[in-house]
């Protein structure tokens, strides 16, 4: 058998265009995982109300972190994939979950290279039925569908693995050396508090409360919220940061659910009227920057910290094509790529 990877990050919009917009979160927030109602209630959600409204706004927004060469996002990942590809031995190739290139074309071009084991490798930390679980399941389906022959394995939720977090680490140390910040915010992508409860696979763990994340649990294996505050116990634990220099939040909720608390914006306006001055934050949740981080944190929460009378407000950049981060991830593929095909037999 002949191996290859396959990334898969979120997907951006073609252009900045209200209409390009509007095609691609028709596509995302059409997914199930993502607005999970009944069809008849997420398209009289989402095609009767959302679309109406938000890709204006949404393609405004996309206007002021849009890159020459295009969506922050998608130009990140392009080049992530080139620097894993050339200190690999298999062939890397890269998918969105949403817009282009697609699952089903990277899926394509490494059959297209002779490749029929295939690493689907989601490029989320944390698990969440909105992203990991997505990829997972349209790529099966697809397998199913049009490539029969070819053999999955996943890479699951690598929020805790020790190389990610000296890599996180790492890059937080290195962006903060010599800023004196009072805070560091751990924000991460919110999902509805629904999402959790439903990924809970011991259907009584979760409560949403301090205590839940904390206490073992089968549970942890799918959950979002635990491993968000996983990964930033053990960043903190690297780091040597004491217990009241950092906390976590949650951003970007969309509707009226109730949504993963606290919420990023309100946090970032309590510290600051409670007379922080100086913040720093970091987004976990995303492996490359985009319009949750160029525009949500460093343009909006900025103005709000800076509305309630902070001063200096230090944003790390995502782990992006960093060289150790590369390093890492051809690593993990060798390592995967090395291990012997199983035999029929065993
Ligand atoms: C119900 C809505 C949404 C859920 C649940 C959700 C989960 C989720 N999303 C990310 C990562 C990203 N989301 C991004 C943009 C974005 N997210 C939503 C909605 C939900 N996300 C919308 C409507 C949008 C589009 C932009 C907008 O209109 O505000 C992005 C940025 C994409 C880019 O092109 O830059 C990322 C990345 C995670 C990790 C997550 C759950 C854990
Ligand atoms: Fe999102």
């Amino acid at each position: 058998m002949s191996k290859g990877v396959l990334l898969v990050n979120l997907g951006s919009p073609d252009s900045t265009d209200p209409k390009d917009v509007k095609r691609y979160l028709d596509e995302f927030l059409m997914d199930e995982r993502v607005i999970d109602v009944p069809y008849w209630a997420r398209t009289l959600l989402v095609r009767g109300i959302i679309l109406n409204t938000r890709p204006k706004k949404s393609a405004e927004a996309y206007q002021k972190i849009w890159w020459e060469e295009g969506s922050p996002l998608m130009v990140l990942s392009e080049r992530l994939q080139a620097k894993v590809d050339e200190l690999t031995s298999v062939p890397i190739a890269l998918a969105m979950r949403y817009g282009k290139p697609s699952i089903k074309s990277g899926l394509q071009e490494l059959q297209d290279k002779g490749v029929d084991e295939v690493l689907v490798f989601p490029l989320y930390p944390q698990f969440a039925m909105a992203t990991t679980e997505t990829i997972l399941v349209l790529a099966e389906e697809l397998r199913k569908k049009h490539f029969p022959k070819m053999e999955f394995t996943s890479v699951p939720a690598f929020y805790n693995h020790a190389d990610y977090i000296r890599v996180l680490a790492n890059s937080i140390g290195e962006r903060l050396e010599g800023v004196d910040y009072e805070h560091l915010l751990f924000s991460y992508h919110g999902v509805p508090e629904r999402h959790i409860r439903k990924s809970d696979i011991t259907r009584s763990h979760c409560k949403m409360d301090d205590k839940c994340c904390q206490t073992p649990s089968a549970a942890h294996q799918f959950c979002y919220r635990h491993q968000c505050f996983e990964t930033t116990r053990l960043v903190a634990e690297y780091l040597g940061l004491e217990k009241d220099k950092y906390s976590v939040s949650f951003q970007s909720r969309l509707g009226f659910d109730p949504w993963l608390k606290p919420y990023t914006d309100r946090t970032i306006e309590r510290l600051g009227l409670e007379g922080t001055k100086k913040l720093a934050i970091v987004t976990p949740a995303f492996v490359s920057d985009c319009l949750e981080t160029l525009e949500e944190i460093a343009m909006e929460g900025k103005e709000i910290f800076e509305e309630v009378g902070g001063k200096e407000f230090t944003v790390v950049p995502c782990l992006n094509d960093r060289d150790e981060w590369v390093k890492v991830l051809a690593r993990w593929i060798d390592e995967w790529a090395m291990q012997p095909v199983a035999s029929p037999e065993e």
